[in-house]
């Protein structure tokens, strides 16, 4: 996990993360902004078909108000001249209905209009029958000739035995450009009739699913209002198409917010999972005891052959498991003053590892890296004091490099005082960096390392050239030697055959071992443990 984020986050993948990240969150962004338009267009639709029904809710409150008052006044005989004359003052109200009609049982026989018929007008059966809210049959589009209204069709409403012609009523013409609507009388659950608009928008929106019959996925919006009655429908219908053409400004401007959101989400998602999954931030928060493991990498002593020694080499378990080289981490350790702590946790392991699973009455050299800031005996000395109790099996052996921070008066002192506690001190690294010649002589130390870039150089290189010179140079100081580096068996045997150089230590001998594979390498090249503990290193 910490592998696949970590390659992710890493610098060469910045542009692949961030444009991951963005693809990611413009498509949710577009995806929200298209439910939340088709929200928009679902209630903007509904609100229009409502408005273009609200003319029919009108004309059916007038209907029923012209019944309600004609049941009320027309008292007299049926199609009598009284009767007539209160027909015609109704006629007059203003609600836009000007023809009523006697009409029982479905026979015309007097209107407003025409007055008494000569010839009785049957309409036959209705359209739509009265068993609905209303108590009203329909005849739709009949032919009004017989009223007097030659070439002219009308819908008549009848309830009882009075009936009227109902007006024309177009739908509303400021519908929005974006929507085409439909008008249908319905004569049922499912038959219904085409009034106005564009025809087939009602059949359409009645094969869509769901309840409010907005079909939104296939770039076709619906929208079905019908009057209280359920007799009056108004379906609307608007394609994506249509949306666009009348909203594209507010679409690339849609568009562009999404972009640009999106790009600072990806680019504030990528600081913050670097910021949070980076190495260093990884490393910070996961530093703790079981975290840092030790690697411990045989020295071999040259004049016996025996692995008498050992240096313990740090390494720290990733949260996913991965054991990470001490080369990532300890600039980390030195940037955030975590040496001497660190320092600590690495022996406390290493005593740990060693006094649990190595065998009773064998001596070993254990050889410890420090910081050079750390060289400082009052500090150094309890960290190390489990290792150093006059029983103790250890044989304890500080490294330090020279840097610019070593001050040869003041490393003195701390040397003959970590020296005065039974500890050793070698130069590590001698050969690269700041090694000096003076410190050689200087320094009260048992033993110097010899970097080891001098044994790994390939044959006739001019740093191979000058292994045997570094050689020699440290023999003459009197210092025990550490070769490290040493990669080949000619190497080793080169070295053995000197007879100067007292340890070797590389990937020819043996890798850096796990405490499992060391005890088990200490069985076959270690020393053999006596009864009664000698210092074999
Ligand atoms: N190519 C090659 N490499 C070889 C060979 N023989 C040994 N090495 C590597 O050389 C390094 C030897 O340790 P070093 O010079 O003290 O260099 C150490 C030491 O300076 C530092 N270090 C490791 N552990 C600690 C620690 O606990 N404390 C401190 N302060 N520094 C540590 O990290 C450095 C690197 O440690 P490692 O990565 O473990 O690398 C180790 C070891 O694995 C060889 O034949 N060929």
């Amino acid at each position: 996990m910490s592998r696949v984020i970590g390659y992710l986050i890493d610098g060469s993948h910045e542009r692949g993360f961030k444009l991951s990240v963005w693809a990611v969150v413009f498509l949710v962004l577009l995806g929200l902004s298209t439910w939340l338009v088709s929200e928009q267009v679902a209630s903007s639709m509904r609100a229009e078909t409502q408005r273009s029904l609200a003319g029919y809710e009108q004309l059916r409150a007038n209907l029923l108000s012209t019944f309600t008052e004609m049941d009320r006044r027309l008292t007299q005989p049926a199609c009598s001249p009284a009767y007539l004359q209160e027909m015609r003052r109704i006629a007059f109200l203003p609600d836009g209905i000007n023809e009523l009609l006697y009409a029982p049982n479905g026979v015309v026989r007097c209107s407003v209009n025409s007055g008494v018929l000569d010839v009785p007008k049957a309409l036959g059966a209705p359209d739509i029958a009265s068993d609905n809210a209303f108590d009203m049959a329909f005849w739709l589009d009949i032919d009004l000739d017989f009223l007097g209204l030659p070439g002219l069709t009308g819908t008549l409403a009848q309830r009882g035995n009075l009936a009227m012609i109902i007006p024309k009523q177009p739908l509303p013409t400021s519908t929005p450009r974006w929507m085409d609507q439909e008008l249908v009388f319905r004569f049922g659950e499912d038959v219904w009739k085409h009034r106005e608009g564009r025809s087939g928008i009602y059949a359409e929106a009645l094969q869509e699913e769901g309840p409010a019959r907005f079909a939104m996925l296939r770039g076709v919006f619906y929208q079905v209002s019908c009057d209280t009655g359920g007799i009056h429908c108004v379906a609307g219908r608007s394609t994506i198409g249509q949306l666009f053409s009348f909203g594209w400004l507010t679409v690339a401007v849609a568009l562009l917010v999404c972009g640009l959101v999106a790009a600072w989400v990806a680019r504030q998602v990528y600081s913050i999972a670097q910021r949070y999954w980076s190495f260093e931030e990884r490393f910070l928060r996961h530093f703790e005891k079981g975290s840092v493991i030790c690697a411990y990498q045989p020295l071999l002593d040259l004049k016996t052959n025996i692995a008498t020694g050992c240096e313990v080499l740090a390494r720290w378990k990733d949260v996913d498991g991965t054991i990470v080289p001490p080369d990532r981490f300890l600039p980390i350790i030195e940037a955030h003053g975590l040496t001497e702590r660190f320092t600590g946790m690495v022996v406390g392991h290493a005593y740990a590892d060693l006094s649990m699973r190595l065998p009773k009455g064998i001596r070993l050299q254990v050889n410890f890296n420090i910081f050079p800031q750390d060289l400082d005996a009052s500090r150094l000395i309890p960290l190390f004091a489990p290792l150093l109790s006059e029983d103790s099996p250890f044989k304890v052996v500080v490294e330090i490099v020279e840097t610019a921070e070593i001050n040869p008066e003041t490393a003195q002192v701390e040397i003959e005082r970590l020296r005065a506690a039974d500890m050793h001190v070698y130069l590590d690294d001698f050969g690269a960096g700041y090694s000096s010649m003076h410190n050689l002589a200087a320094l009260s130390i048992d033993g110097v390392k010899l970097d080891r870039s001098f044994a790994m150089a390939p044959h006739h290189s001019v740093l191979s050239r000058m292994l045997d010179h570094a050689i020699d140079l440290v023999q003459a100081s009197g210092r025990s030697l550490v070769v490290e580096g040493v990669e080949t068996k000619e190497r080793l045997n080169h070295l053995r055959a000197s007879g100067v150089v007292d340890f070797a230590q590389g990937f020819g001998i043996s890798r850096p071992l796990l405490i499992d594979a060391y005890v088990a390498y200490l069985g076959k090249h270690g020393p053999r443990p006596s009864r009664r503990p000698t210092l074999v290193a």
